[in-house]
């Protein structure tokens, strides 16, 4: 007999984070994410992660007293945070805005699933360990074990503007040589042999350039730019055509299904996306017109690892890829997406990653990419062990400093006062 859920506990924390640019403006020096930990009587801790800004982790602290004494059951996870949307405030939340300008539109009902994914990857966590299985045992079994991520690129600036914000040793990346000392790096370090470049901050012929020059230094290898749905239809097909044949995909090249339609239509490389398909609904209208041709899943966006699988599923009646997306995330999320990614056949794409870029983490032995690629752990849950220490030190940052949600263009207002979040298509 399985036992209860005992405690659940929601830890927020501030994790330091790089320079990075993109097209809304700039990383904070500090960004929010939300730790949880569900206890069973008989004392197994599942862990979730999920984003910590403060409509997230409001609603997860609504969520986590509706569990005590519930059995470990995923299946209703996401009906329960959405009855506490309520209780909350959410409604504030306008469908027609853009999170951050970069995952789509932003929705309740979004919200709502990036929360209960993080529930629900803890409690598989804990099913896990109470039944000394690993989570992808759970979720049917591993086809692979490795799965391969690809390096995360970004243009950045050496440094936060103020002297004692978060430093590292990656130096700036301002132009096509930076982002290859950049790639050169991220290959050296961990492996990775296909690279995404993120866009959206410079000209496109400047990012153009720097995709090129990636491809001369790195001939053959998989290349992905993705400037966040900047470009007009126009300048997404000028760029395709640069890019044909040495790009793999172009991602969210363009704003809105329609627009992706009308690209997709014109040329012959493949659009990826993490904007216009985030949520089943939105999978009707662009699979129809065959607006994209890989899926960027996101645990967190789409509601759980189950919810992935059947996305994937949904994917592979449409002949449509699936691969994964990330944002700056710590290892109980990476440790998550590398559990479902195993049990997905059919997964080409490296997947995307920014735990490179972070300094910190919450579990006791941060991941090591070998080759660009994860081992798929057989411990029980996740694989992965809290470090209490680490959590109470980046929580009590959260307690002493007054970030509470992601805003990168108030970041960049810090260095270029009259930046303001750019309109559709920026070029
Ligand atoms: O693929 C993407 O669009 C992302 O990874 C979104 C992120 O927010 C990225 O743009 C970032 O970290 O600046
Ligand atoms: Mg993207």
């Amino acid at each position: 007999m399985l036992s209860r859920i005992a405690e659940v506990r929601v830890t927020p924390i501030l994790i330091s984070d790089p320079p990075l640019l993109n097209l809304q403006g700039v990383h904070q020096p500090y960004t929010p994410r939300t730790i949880l930990e569900v206890i069973t009587e008989s004392g197994a801790v599942g862990l979730g992660e999920t984003y910590g800004d403060t409509d997230y982790l409001n609603l997860a602290e609504a969520v986590a007293p509706q569990l005590v004494g519930r059995p470990l059951v995923v299946n209703n996870l996401y009906a329960t945070v959405v009855q506490r949307l309520d209780d909350v405030g959410a409604e504030r939340v306008d469908n027609t805005v853009q999170a951050e300008g970069l995952r789509g539109s932003r929705t309740l009902s979004k919200i709502a699933s990036s929360v209960a994914s993080a529930f629900e990857v803890a409690v598989y966590d804990a099913l896990g360990h109470e039944l000394d299985v690993p989570v992808h045992a759970l979720l049917g079994g591993k086809v692979r074990d490795e799965v391969e991520y690809s390096a995360y690129l970004f243009y950045r600036w050496a440094e936060h503007p103020e002297p004692d914000e978060p430093k590292d040793t990656w130096g700036a990346a301002l132009d096509p040589e930076g982002v290859v000392a950049q790639a050169k790096r991220m290959a050296d370090d961990y492996g990775f042999s296909s690279f995404k470049l993120k866009g959206g901050v410079f000209e496109p012929a400047q990012e153009v350039a720097a995709v090129r020059a990636l491809a001369e230094a790195f001939p053959g290898q998989p290349l992905r730019l993705d400037p966040n749905g900047a470009w007009s239809v126009s300048t997404s097909l000028e760029v395709a055509a640069a890019l044909e044949g040495v790009a793999e995909y172009l991602e969210d090249p363009t704003t809105g299904t329609a627009n992706m339609a009308e690209v997709a239509r014109k040329t012959s490389l493949p659009l990826a996306t993490n904007m216009c398909v985030t949520a089943f609904d939105e999978v009707p209208e662009a699979f129809s017109t065959n607006a994209v041709q890989v899926v960027l899943s996101d645990h967190h966006y789409w509601g759980g690892l189950r919810a992935t699988q059947d996305l994937a599923a949904v994917c592979r009646t449409f002949g449509v890829d699936l691969s994964m997306h990330s944002n700056t995330h710590l290892g109980i999320s990476l440790a998550a997406m590398t559990q479902v990614a195993a049990t997905i056949p059919g997964l080409r794409y490296a997947c995307d990653t920014h735990r490179p870029w972070q300094t910190e983490d919450v579990i006791t032995e941060p991941h090591t990419f070998a080759g660009g690629k994860l081992a798929v752990p057989d411990a029980p849950g996740l694989g992965v062990e809290l470090d209490r220490e680490s959590l109470e030190k980046l929580h009590k940052r959260w307690q002493d400093n007054d970030v509470r949600r992601r805003d990168d263009a108030a970041a960049m207002r810090r260095v270029h006062p009259d930046w303001a979040a750019p309109t559709f298509p920026r070029w």
